[in-house]
């Protein structure tokens, strides 16, 4: 997909942070350009610290952007201050890995959900609540009730029913099935390709889990220290990997037969001990 029929494109996005005062800064994020298309979704994959939800959040205004853009729908909305964020880039929302420490806990769910929609009478809010539960997969009565008394899968759903609430043409999804046992993750990312068919939302899903990347992604990008290593279809990045780091994440990838396990556990301390051998990072 070139940049000019993207959704959103991410152009030579370079993120410092300030380090000691001695040191430089420190370049945490080093001339990635990525593109999402409407509907689609780009799974973001790499280790602890290779620069993941930094990408996520400087996508979301969250994070400094030293040099380069983020372009919603043709605007760079990389430098906006809060409030003409806040106009111009709503579509753009967010999914974390630990719902409940972003669901106010003194707020009814009710109240959450209503928190960001500026328009419409009382009824019209109770309406799109009522709307917003129901395309999660929780009863209308949910709505009285407080985030804590919410399992954390239902927690998630609670979240994911936030983002919904403005109608966005985007969402960061930040680890959000890491904190979930298997069979809730598994519910929670169908009730998320779920709501794609249903509104064409377009998603950055990103995972240190290439397993989980591959089943939610149309393409997948392979981030390391910063950089983008490499990029393709997800089923050729997770099934058929080029680069040497990209291939120790497949190895990595937890699979259910347990000889299979195996038989990746050995074939992964080979290919370190290659890897090694031939000094690659
Ligand atoms: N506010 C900050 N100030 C300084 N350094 C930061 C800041 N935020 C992130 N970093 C650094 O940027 C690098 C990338 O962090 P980031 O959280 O984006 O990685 P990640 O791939 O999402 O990792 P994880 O999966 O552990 O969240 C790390 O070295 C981190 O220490």
């Amino acid at each position: 997909m070139n940049h000019a029929s993207a959704l959103l494109s991410v152009e030579h996005l370079v993120v410092e942070y300030r380090s000691g005062r001695l040191r430089g800064p420190k370049r945490v994020i080093d001339d990635v350009s990525l593109t999402i298309g409407a509907g689609e979704t780009l799974g973001l994959v790499g280790e602890s610290g290779s620069g993941k939800t930094t990408i996520g959040r400087a996508i979301l205004g969250l994070a400094p952007v030293t040099s380069g853009r983020v372009v919603l729908d043709g605007t760079d909305i990389s430098r906006l201050g809060r409030r003409e964020r806040r106009d111009r880039a709503q579509g753009v929302q967010a999914i974390f890995q630990d719902p409940y420490s972003s669901l106010n806990p003194s707020m009814s769910i009710a109240e959450i959900l209503v928190e960001p929609i500026r328009e419409g009478t009382q009824a019209e809010k109770r309406r799109r609540v009522h709307e917003l539960l129901d395309a999660v997969r929780l009863p209308s009565d949910a709505g009285r009730r407080q985030a804590r008394e919410f399992s954390g899968g239902q927690r998630q759903r609670i979240a994911i029913a936030r983002a919904l609430a403005l109608h966005p043409r985007l969402i960061v999804c930040d680890e959000p099935t890491s904190a979930l046992d298997m069979s809730t993750q598994t519910r929670v990312l169908e009730l998320l390709r779920e709501i794609q068919q249903r509104t064409a939302v377009s998603y950055l899903f990103i995972s240190h889990d290439l397993g989980v990347v591959r089943a939610m992604s149309d393409r997948t990008a392979v981030l390391l220290g910063g950089r983008v290593v490499e990029e393709g279809t997800a089923d050729q990045v997770a099934g058929d990997p080029r680069h040497p780091y990209s291939k120790r994440l497949q190895m990595a990838t937890p699979v259910a037969d347990p000889v299979l396990q195996a038989q990746r556990r050995q074939e992964r301390q080979a290919l370190l001990r290659e890897q090694a051998a031939a000094g690659v990072a």
